[in-house]
């Protein structure tokens, strides 16, 4: 290494050089995390830099490290892959190659990083945190850098973002683009649905996530494959009978296709590899059935984020920063994870060590240890999928006594998911021995048609709701009307019927657009709600771009909760979005204006991006969409025009979202396991019991059920149909600092938005 002896550039107190890479595989979702680590760098103060090309830029440096400004990063949520470009480093792998590194960050003045990757590019950063100290004091023994001139780098500032589509790293739930990827397979298996179907073939479908299960356990999960093969938990010894029964037994229920999903990294329980072909061979011979092979490969990597990876990587991508900033030379270097609905902090180093842990149960053939540390829900989903796709085992029946009639039924407008969790509440039944009973049309068809020839209480079959998971809108109809409107008409028809669970017990399963419902900070159709508007939101800004100087306000759907168009805010970089609970008034829009004036001042016909602002349906009785896009074109002074835009009902989007899908099935199974605790107690212990009637959700990092009295009681905001406390209300600021609009001042704000 040459003898350079330079002093790194000398920074003010306090303010620091970040610099943020992406390494590894891409993944859809990086791209949107660099520009909110620039970003929030950029407005905490700080510098910003990029890493070009993983850690081989690192190792690299010179123009491979460039500081990046306010602008650099524009448009970058919505697009794939990484615009930092990533690469696999061998260098990065030996010493020396870490010990150039070094030199070149500190050359920069760069006194943190955040690496953005997958569990190797997260291990080489463990390893590059645990021997920093080393490598610095080897720059000054070799005469690279003064003693004194090392000083302030004495400490390395590390911080890990999860990226990659295999969703691999112990102790977080998702990693920044494995929900796009399980968009792309679901895409994929969806179409091949068709073809099966039409030819009664069987399709063997490899998909990616190298030793990893989770891509294809989710990919089972959200499609209602036949049988999946994952590395965590290979099939039973004899896997090609278990396989094959269960296929043929599907068949013989009506079944018309057969869909097999084989993770790439599939093994049986002697770690031998399980190839699609050897899975399509034995469909073939032993079946007879005209099968073929998918292997998705890198599509699995393409196209652009889904609203969840791009809400993921910027909330991720600010907190890394915070995380940053927050740092002491004691503090360990964390890795920011998301553990169901919460970004938290954990320590990179016992989560790359988790991790290697899967990897070296798997090797040692211990497949139940694998599983309990692939975490909770990975097993959860497990249960779900093996309990719902096969309907005949004699052990998983209930004795006779504790077998139900339950319910089903659908209320309020349609949302993506509904059909995935009665599908999977359907098969549960069926293999627990109780009889799924659909209650059609919400409670106006129960209570008008129960009495019918064709009555609106029928029991559900397997075969009817078997290709359910895919399917939008709601296939047993849907209706807002609530049963108080006919009480008598209700309980007569249920009464006629048996039925056992829906009133008590009953779970209410939350499933709306808006994501508004008490006690849960998740509602199934939600998810497919933000991805159709961000599909829209990106056309539009596409046209808006193309147009050079034009802001399209753009209406979102939530009833009276800014939920909607917070997140969808966040996912494609909003200047404003205007909600409920803020309300809209004169100052923030004149305010708007001005800031507006001062980005399209600055831009020199560059400026590649549309301005878009959204505004929730309900937050302004008088400042409607449609008028304040017009106050804009008003007030820009002729330097920028103005347009609204309505998608209404396309938000109830078309197919239901991977993660609406798979969630649907977790809530079904939960829920029915829920009632079926109730089996067999007298009324009155089920009547004393708060949790007979409740509500399943996600708060904060758990699943759980909340008694619906407590929630109606103390968690409803009733005027508005909204939770008291709504969990993402914080999340305005980001969109706010994000696109650099100065924040509302409080004291000006007036919440006017019309009742829900
Ligand atoms: N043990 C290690 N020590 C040092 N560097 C490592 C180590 N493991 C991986 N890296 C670095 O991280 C880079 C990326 O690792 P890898 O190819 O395993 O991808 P990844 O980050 O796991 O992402 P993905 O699995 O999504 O492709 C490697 O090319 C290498 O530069
Ligand atoms: O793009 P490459 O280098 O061929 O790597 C493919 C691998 O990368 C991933 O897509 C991400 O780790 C894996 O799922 C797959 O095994
Ligand atoms: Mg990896």
């Amino acid at each position: 290494m040459a003898q350079v002896n330079l002093a790194p550039p000398a920074m003010p107190a306090g303010k620091k050089r970040i610099a943020v890479m992406t390494s590894g595989g891409d993944s859809q979702g990086m791209s949107g995390a660099v520009r909110a680590v620039v970003r929030q760098t950029i407005a905490s103060g700080c510098d910003a830099f990029a890493v070009y090309e993983g850690y081989e830029g690192l190792v690299q440096g010179g123009d491979m490290i460039k500081q990046m400004r306010w602008e650099d990063v524009r448009g970058w949520l919505s697009e794939g892959g990484t615009l930092i470009g990533t690469a696999r480093c061998m260098s990065f792998k030996e010493r020396a190659g870490r010990l150039q590194a070094a030199k070149n960050m500190i050359d920069k003045g760069i006194d943190a990083l955040v690496v953005c990757g997958g569990d190797g590019s997260l291990t080489g950063a463990d390893r590059f945190r645990g021997e920093w100290p080393s490598l610095v004091e080897e720059l000054v023994s070799n005469g690279t850098f003064k003693k004194e001139a090392v000083e302030p780098f004495r400490h390395l500032n590390i911080v890990g973002l999860v990226g990659s589509i295999d969703n691999d790293l112990a102790g977080t739930d998702a990693t920044i683009g494995c929900y796009s990827s399980l968009q792309r397979i679901c895409q994929a298996v969806d179409y091949i649905d068709a073809t099966a179907f039409s030819h009664q073939r069987a399709f063997v479908v490899e998909v990616m996530g190298r030793h990893c299960g989770w891509l294809a356990l989710m990919a089972g999960v959200s499609t209602g494959a036949d049988f999946v093969f994952l590395p965590e938990n290979p099939p039973s010894e004899n896997w090609e009978t278990e396989m094959c029964e269960i296929v043929q037994r599907h068949r013989k229920l009506g079944k018309r296709k057969t869909i097999v999903i084989v993770a790439e990294g599939a093994h049986d329980r002697q770690l031998n590899a399980i190839s699609p072909n050897k899975v399509k061979d034995l469909l073939a011979g032993k079946l007879g059935l005209d099968t073929r092979v998918t292997t998705l490969g890198h599509v699995q990597r393409g196209g652009t984020a889904v609203a969840y990876d791009r809400m993921l990587s910027t909330l991720q991508g600010v907190e890394a920063v915070k995380a940053v900033l927050d740092s002491t030379p004691e503090t360990p270097s964390p890795v920011i994870c998301i553990v169901e609905n919460k970004i938290v902090r954990k320590s990179l180093m016992e989560a790359v060590k988790l991790t290697q842990s899967v990897a070296e149960a798997i090797e040692r053939k211990d497949f139940k240890a694998a599983m309990k540390l692939r975490g909770a829900e990975f097993d959860e989903y497990w249960t779900a999928y093996s309990t719902t796709v096969s309907t005949d085992k004699e052990e998983l029946l209930l004795p006779k006594e504790k077998r139900m009639r339950v319910g089903i039924i659908h209320v309020g407008a349609p949302a993506g998911g509904m059909n995935a969790a009665t599908r999977a509440a359907t098969a549960y039944c069926l293999t627990r021995g109780h009889t799924p009973i659909a209650l059609h049309n919400g409670f106006p068809g129960l209570a008008r048609h129960y009495k019918d020839e064709e009555s609106s209480v029928r029991e559900i079959k397997w075969l009817d709701a078997e290709n359910w998971a895919s399917k939008g809108g709601s296939e047993i109809g849907t209706n807002r009307a609530t049963p108080s409107e006919d009480y008598d008409g209700v309980s007569d028809a249920l009464t006629h019927h048996k039925i056992d669970a829906l009133f008590i017990p009953i779970v209410v399963l939350p499933a709306t657009v808006s994501n508004n419902v008490p006690g849960t900070e998740y509602s199934i159709g939600s998810d497919t709600c933000l991805n159709a508007l961000i599909d829209y939101c990106d056309a539009i800004k596409q046209s808006a771009a193309a147009s050079r100087r034009r802001v399209f306000v753009v209406e979102t759907q939530g009833g009276a909760s800014g939920y909607i168009a917070t997140i969808a805010g966040l996912s494609i970089g909003a200047v404003a979005v205007y909600t409920p609970e803020e309300g809209i008034h004169l100052k923030m829009i004149a305010s708007d204006i001005e800031h507006l004036k001062e980005q399209f001042a600055k831009d020199k016909g560059q400026n590649r991006s549309g301005k878009i602002i959204l505004r929730n349906e309900k937050a302004s009785k008088t400042y409607t969409t449609e008028i304040i896009a017009n106050i804009i074109r008003e007030e820009s002074g002729g330097k920028f025009d103005s347009r609204f835009a309505v998608p209404g009902h396309v938000q109830q989007g078309g197919i239901p979202s991977p993660m609406d899908r798979v969630r649907a099935v977790r809530f079904g199974v939960k829920s029915m396991q829920h009632i079926e605790s109730f089996a067999g107690k007298s009324k009155d212990e089920i009547a004393n019991d708060p949790l007979s009637c409740s509500v399943i959700g996600i708060t904060g990092a758990q699943v759980q059920f909340s008694a619906m009295e407590k929630v109606e009681k103390e968690e409803t905001d009733w005027k508005d149909r909204r939770p008291k406390n709504e969990f993402w209300m914080d999340l305005v600021s980001i969109v706010d600092t994000l696109s650099g609009r100065p924040r509302p001042k409080k004291e000006d704000s007036i919440a006017a938005g019309l009742p829900a």
